[in-house]
């Protein structure tokens, strides 16, 4: 089972707006909505690629069951914790002429401690050696940067893998914790290591640091250009296929599902890598957060281009 944990998330709407100019009124030629933050797009994603998946989330208000509805209609396993206040609803400003994908989030509503230890307590009850745990996104407001590290911890103790995805300090301090996997991006890697890379080998020899430190995978996403794929077996470069792209908001919640799946489904390292990235870039074909069908992740799995780094 794969289990996700979305503690902040978010009703994403998703707007279509051709040249988008700050400083200026803008209208919107198509808008859509969809259940979203970043352990909720990794469950729709596992559901679609055919695995088994709950997701766990707090949610709050009337967005928050809208959510819990839409989750429902997927047919993905939803352990909703009602919090006070409304789910943020996260804005995707999507640019089709300039080729520009502008996010502004809501910071969401502050959640009460005791919320938070619900979902530990049942994550705790649930989760055998078997399982996979996905603490993905940001934390609520006032919530301490070091909860996904207490909760790696303690989930870790149960004998589960957990993924981290997050980034900033709740990163930094997940990463002494030691996950089985994190999916950084560029920006968040050179965040976390406080330099600038020069090239992929440079990124890829960080990131085996970080697997010798004892975080078993390393993928660090380079959106168009694929992804970076570190584990003790050695360092690739995964190229991502070319297609046309709809919105590229979850692909890298798509990543992190495809390696969670292939890791279920015990699928070897260059499997895994053109599974991943096959479903990212279907991923980025689509409007707004949907998940891609497997019938499409399926057919470009062909056109991932691999290349030993290190
Ligand atoms: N324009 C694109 N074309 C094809 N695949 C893409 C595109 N943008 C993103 N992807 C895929 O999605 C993955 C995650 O994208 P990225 O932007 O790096 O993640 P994040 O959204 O976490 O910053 C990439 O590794 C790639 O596989
Ligand atoms: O929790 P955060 O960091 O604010 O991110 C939430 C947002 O990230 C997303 O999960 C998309 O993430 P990615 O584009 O990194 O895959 C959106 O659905 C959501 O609005």
């Amino acid at each position: 089972m794969i289990y996700t944990v979305t503690l902040n998330p978010a009703v994403d709407k998703t707007a279509q707006v051709p040249n988008f100019s700050i400083d200026a009124v803008n209208r919107i030629e198509e808008l859509r909505q969809d259940a979203g933050g970043k352990g909720i797009n990794v469950s729709k994603v596992v559901a679609a690629l055919g695995g088994e998946t709950e997701a766990l989330c707090l949610l709050a208000g009337n967005a928050g069951r809208w959510i819990q509805g839409q989750l429902g209609s997927m047919r993905i396993a939803c352990d909703p914790f009602e919090v006070a206040g409304e789910t943020r609803t996260n804005l995707k400003l999507v640019d089709p002429i300039r080729g520009t994908h502008t996010d502004i989030n809501e910071p969401g509503p502050t959640v009460p401690r005791e919320a938070l230890a619900e979902v530990l307590s049942a994550l705790v009850s649930k989760v055998t050696g078997d399982d996979v745990v996905v603490l993905a996104g940001s934390l609520p407001v006032g919530v301490s940067p070091a909860l996904y590290a207490s909760w790696i911890d303690e989930l870790g103790r149960r004998g589960c893998r957990t993924y981290l995805d997050a980034d900033g300090e709740a990163l930094r301090l997940g990463v002494e914790a030691r996950p089985s996997f994190i999916k950084p991006n560029l920006p968040e890697l050179s965040e976390l290591c406080g330099r600038r890379f020069q090239d992929n080998a440079d990124v890829a020899r960080t990131a085996r640091d970080l697997v010798a430190d004892g975080i078993s995978r390393v993928v660090v996403s380079l959106g168009s250009e694929g992804a970076l794929f570190v584990s003790e077996a050695g360092a690739w470069l995964a190229r991502a296929p070319k297609v046309t792209v709809g919105s590229t908001v979850g692909s890298g919640d798509s990543v992190v599902a495809a390696v969670a799946y292939s890791e279920q489904v015990g699928l070897a390292e260059e499997g895994t890598m053109r599974l991943s990235m096959a479903c990212g870039a279907a991923n980025a074909m689509q409007s707004g957060t949907q998940a891609a069908p497997r019938d499409l992740v399926d057919s470009l799995v062909s056109d991932v281009v691999i290349e030993q780094v290190l």
